[in-house]
C-alpha cells in the first residue's frame, strides 16, 4: 500500500482561496507567484507512469547593462532504496543505480546543468545498525569506486556536473564524502563532511567515520560556484558562512534526516542560510522507509527509519520554492540566475556589515 503523502504545504494550499494563497505564498515563500516552469509532455507521463513528484520553478534576477543572465538549471533527487535491505549487497545497489539513472535520464531531458543526490545515495543508511559488515561493500573510492564511475559516464553523456554523496574508503578510512564530477566525466573534487552529528537518535553514523580534512573548498564549475555542507553541517552557521567567504554562489545539502528529528528545523536551516550568505541553497534529503534486521548473540533487534523527502531549493533573497514530496521520489528542477547573488548582496549589504574582524578577534579569544 501506498504511504500516504503528509503535507503541510499541501494541507494549507487545498484551504485558500486565490487572494490568500497569494498572501501566504508571499509570507511563506516570499513572493506571490511559485514562476512554475512548463515540463514536456513525456517527463509528466514517465513521472507519473514511475510515480515520481517532479516540480519545476524558475528564480530570475533583475536585467542588467553590464552583465547578460547567467542562468543555471539545477536539479535535485530524492529517492527511496528499492530492495529490502538483506538481499545481495551487488543487487541493492544496482538496483538504485537503475532508479536514479532513470531520474536523471528524465533530469537531462529537461535541460539539467547541475544535478545533486541525497546523502549515500547508493545505498540504504545502514550506519543505524552500527555494524560495518556486510555493509563496508558499500565504502567506494571517491575517483573509481562504482557509484562513481556509473555516474562518471552519465555525467558525460549529458554535460552535466553531478554531485554524488557516497561513503568513501581510503587506505582504510571511512569519510563521509560528496564528489563533484564534472560535465565531461572528470573529477573536479571532493569534499569531506565536516561535522559528524553528535544529537541522542542522530549519531548512529559518528563512530564509522572521520571528520572531513577538506575545509569548505568552493568548486568552480562550467555552471557555477558551488559548495557541499553535508547534513548536519546544515546546523553550524559559520560552516555555511566559510563557502560564502570561499565564494559560493551555490551550497547544496544533501541529507539524510529523519521525520521525528530533523523536520521541525527543515524549513528554516537552509533559507535562512541563503539570506544571511547571498548564495543559493538546495536542500535535499533521503526518501521513504528502511528497514533493517540486525543479528546479534542476543537475538535479531529491528530497526525501522523512515526519513521525509521535502527538498527545496532557497534564493539569496529570501524566495524559496515549494518542498517535494514527504513520501514518493521526486524531482525538483529550478533555473536560477546567479547574478542574483551579487545584486542581493549589493541590496543588504551583510558581508560590508558583518564585522568579521571583531568575530575573528573575539572567537580567537574563546577557543583560546
Ligand atoms: N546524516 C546526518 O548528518 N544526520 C543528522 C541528522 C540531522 O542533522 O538532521
Amino acid at each position: 500500500m501506498a504511504t500516504k503523502e503528509r503535507s503541510l504545504e499541501n494541507a494549507i494550499k487545498t484551504k485558500l482561496n486565490e487572494r490568500e494563497a497569494k498572501e501566504f505564498n508571499r509570507i511563506y515563500y516570499g513572493r506571490e507567484e511559485h514562476c512554475e516552469l512548463e515540463l514536456k509532455e513525456s517527463t509528466l507521463t514517465t513521472c507519473d507512469k514511475e510515480n515520481i513528484d517532479v516540480q519545476a520553478y524558475k528564480f530570475y534576477g533583475a536585467t542588467e547593462e553590464a552583465r547578460k543572465p547567467r542562468l543555471t538549471k539545477i536539479g535535485l533527487v530524492q529517492h527511496s532504496i528499492v530492495l529490502p535491505t538483506d538481499k545481495p549487497i551487488k543487487d541493492q545497489q544496482e538496483a538504485i543505480f537503475q532508479k536514479v539513472k532513470n531520474i536523471i535520464d528524465i533530469a537531462a531531458s529537461e535541460g539539467v546543468q547541475l544535478l545533486c543526490l541525497q546523502e549515500t545515495w547508493s545505498m540504504p543508511f545502514f550506519l543505524c545498525t552500527q555494524q560495518k559488515s556486510p555493509w563496508i561493500s558499500f565504502t567506494e573510492s571517491a575517483e573509481s569506486g562504482p557509484s562513481v564511475m556509473f555516474l562518471r559516464k552519465l555525467a558525460a553523456k549529458y554535460d552535466m556536473v553531478i554531485i554524488s554523496p557516497i561513503l568513501e574508503i581510503e587506505e582504510g578510512v571511512w569519510w563521509n564524502t560528496v564528489v563533484v564530477i564534472g560535465e565531461s566525466g572528470n573529477i573536479i573534487g571532493k569534499h569531506r563532511k565536516n561535522h559528524l552529528p553528535s544529537a541522542p537518535g542522530s549519531s548512529c553514523e559518528t563512530p564509522f567515520y572521520s571528520p572531513g580534512n577538506t575545509g569548505h573548498p568552493v568548486f568552480e564549475t562550467k555552471y557555477g560556484r558551488i559548495a557541499i555542507n553535508i547534513c548536519y553541517g546544515r546546523h553550524h552557521a559559520l560552516n555555511w558562512l566559510m563557502f560564502r567567504l570561499n565564494n559560493a554562489e551555490i551550497v547544496f545539502n544533501p541529507c539524510a534526516t529523519l521525520a521525528n528529528f530533523g523536520e521541525p528545523f527543515w524549513h528554516a536551516e537552509a533559507r535562512n542560510a541563503a539570506i544571511a550568505n547571498g548564495y543559493f541553497t538546495c536542500c535535499l534529503n533521503r526518501v521513504g522507509k528502511e528497514h533493517f534486521i540486525i543479528n546479534t548473540e542476543d537475538g535479531d533487534n529491528v530497526v525501522d527509519r523512515s526519513y521525509f523527502g521535502s527538498g527545496y531549493i532557497s534564493a539569496p533573497d529570501g524566495t524559496r520554492t515549494p518542498s517535494l514530496s514527504t513520501v514518493r521520489d521526486g524531482l525538483l528542477i529550478t533555473v536560477v540566475d546567479l547574478n542574483l547573488c551579487r545584486q542581493t548582496r549589493d541590496r543588504w549589504g551583510f558581508i560590508m556589515t558583518s564585522r568579521l574582524d571583531d568575530y575573528a578577534k573575539e572567537l580567537k579569544e574563546y577557543v583560546k
